[in-house]
């Protein structure tokens, strides 16, 4: 038995040039300061696992209410019944306890076990690779000179990234506030002009506006076809499952998804019996953790599909570490501006290392393999 003590979430600031547009997805910005918040579960043997997580999905009415009620006292061992248990108490918390909570819950569950028992998550989890394929995970475009403001600044991006050593490339394009988006135009035309840019050899994928009409979804996965990408992301509006079975039925580039659809591993079942997506999508955070992940995983491996895991960092890292069905390991996002291999202050080192050939290399240390910053942490609480 690892028998949970405590549970607390402190929250800190850093040093960030990373801002987050109306529609929340992530540009470069002024140097700012970021907010965010270590959760930590203890054990009575004094050992702690650790997840890092949004400042308000830890927030002490989610940890008071659902979290320290569900798991202090409890087995971590049984992390699955406790998982359960979190997952039922969801349905009454009007909309308070959310399942990025219980993937952080998750995550820190697993790391606490990880360095109990001296093993990495990945191996605990199945241990099926020790390295993995990185595709670069660009921000979405922008309106920022010598940034993603065109289509030849993408090209010469994607230029940079096949120099550094990735093997495939994930164009994330323009999206509302950008003045000019969407535009089916302006995506066909980015995608081209990676293509010519990177040659044949680098897999490439689209990523773009999330809303799409069924019709200019269409013409763009046609044009994508022309230029053999590798698959087609998020075009529609993803609770529309019908019109993802519908354009499957219409195009021969691979449909993936979801991705931001809530409803975890059960969704994600209904999306294959609809036959909406070629490649199935689950992430830590928006799946509700590490174990509704794996299942979808495992889920996508029984129809015979691969499972892109979604997102960066230590748990989903683990989840590709552990999985045969996964091709690649989303490092991101990045941007001309940004230097995704500088380590954040919170850090003593980044947990997926790229190496020249492109391959991230799974932490071997126990836990998820972070080496968390704890001094800075403490040094920069908020109080
Ligand atoms: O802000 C977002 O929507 C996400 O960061 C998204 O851009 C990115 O994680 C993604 O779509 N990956 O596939
Ligand atoms: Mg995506």
């Amino acid at each position: 038995m690892i028998k949970i003590e405590s549970v607390r979430a402190v929250e800190f600031t850093h040093p960030t040039r990373r801002s987050v547009d109306a529609a929340g997805h992530s540009h470069p910005g002024p140097l700012g300061t970021g907010h965010l918040a270590l959760l930590s579960i203890r054990s009575t043997d004094g050992v702690e696992g650790h997840c890092f997580a949004p400042p308000q999905v830890v927030r002490p009415h989610v940890l008071n209410q659902f979290v320290r009620r569900v798991l202090v006292g409890g087995d971590a061992l049984q992390r699955e019944k406790l998982w359960c248990e979190l997952e039922h108490w969801q349905r009454g918390s009007a909309g308070q306890l959310t399942d990025r909570a219980l993937g952080a819950v998750d995550s820190a569950l697993h790391d606490l076990i990880g360095r109990t028992l001296g093993v990495p998550v990945y191996q605990l989890l199945g241990g099926y690779r020790d390295k993995v394929p990185a595709y670069g995970s660009t921000m979405c475009g922008d309106e920022l000179k010598g940034g993603l403001s065109t289509p030849e600044e993408y090209a010469d991006f994607a230029r940079q990234l096949v120099a550094r050593g990735y093997k495939a490339i994930k164009l994330h394009t323009w999206m509302p506030p950008v003045s000019f988006a969407p535009s089916v135009a302006m995506d066909i035309k980015a995608c081209t002009a990676v293509r010519e840019a990177v040659g044949p050899d680098i897999e490439l994928m689209l990523d773009g506006y999330h809303e799409y009409s069924r019709t200019d979804a269409l013409r763009i996965g046609r044009a994508l076809e022309e230029l053999n990408f590798a698959w087609f992301e998020e075009m529609m509006n993803e609770q529309s499952t019908a019109s993802y079975t519908w354009l499957a039925g219409q195009l021969d580039v691979p449909l993936l998804g979801p991705e931001s659809l809530s409803g975890k591993h059960y969704a994600r079942a209904d999306w294959v019996k609809a036959g909406a997506s070629d490649i199935l999508r689950a992430g830590v955070t928006g799946c509700g953790g590490i174990a509704p992940t794996m299942k979808v995983a495992h889920l996508a491996e029984s129809f015979g599909m691969n499972c892109e895991v979604h997102g960066n960092g230590a748990p989903n890292l683990a989840v590709v570490g552990a999985i045969r069905n996964c091709r690649w390991y989303e490092r991101g996002l990045l941007h001309p501006f940004l230097d995704y291999d500088e380590v954040p202050a919170y850090m003593n080192a980044l947990v997926d290392p790229m190496d020249t050939d492109g391959f991230v290399h799974l932490p071997q240390q126990p836990g998820l393999g972070e080496d968390i910053n704890f001094d800075y942490i403490a040094r920069h609480t908020v109080a």
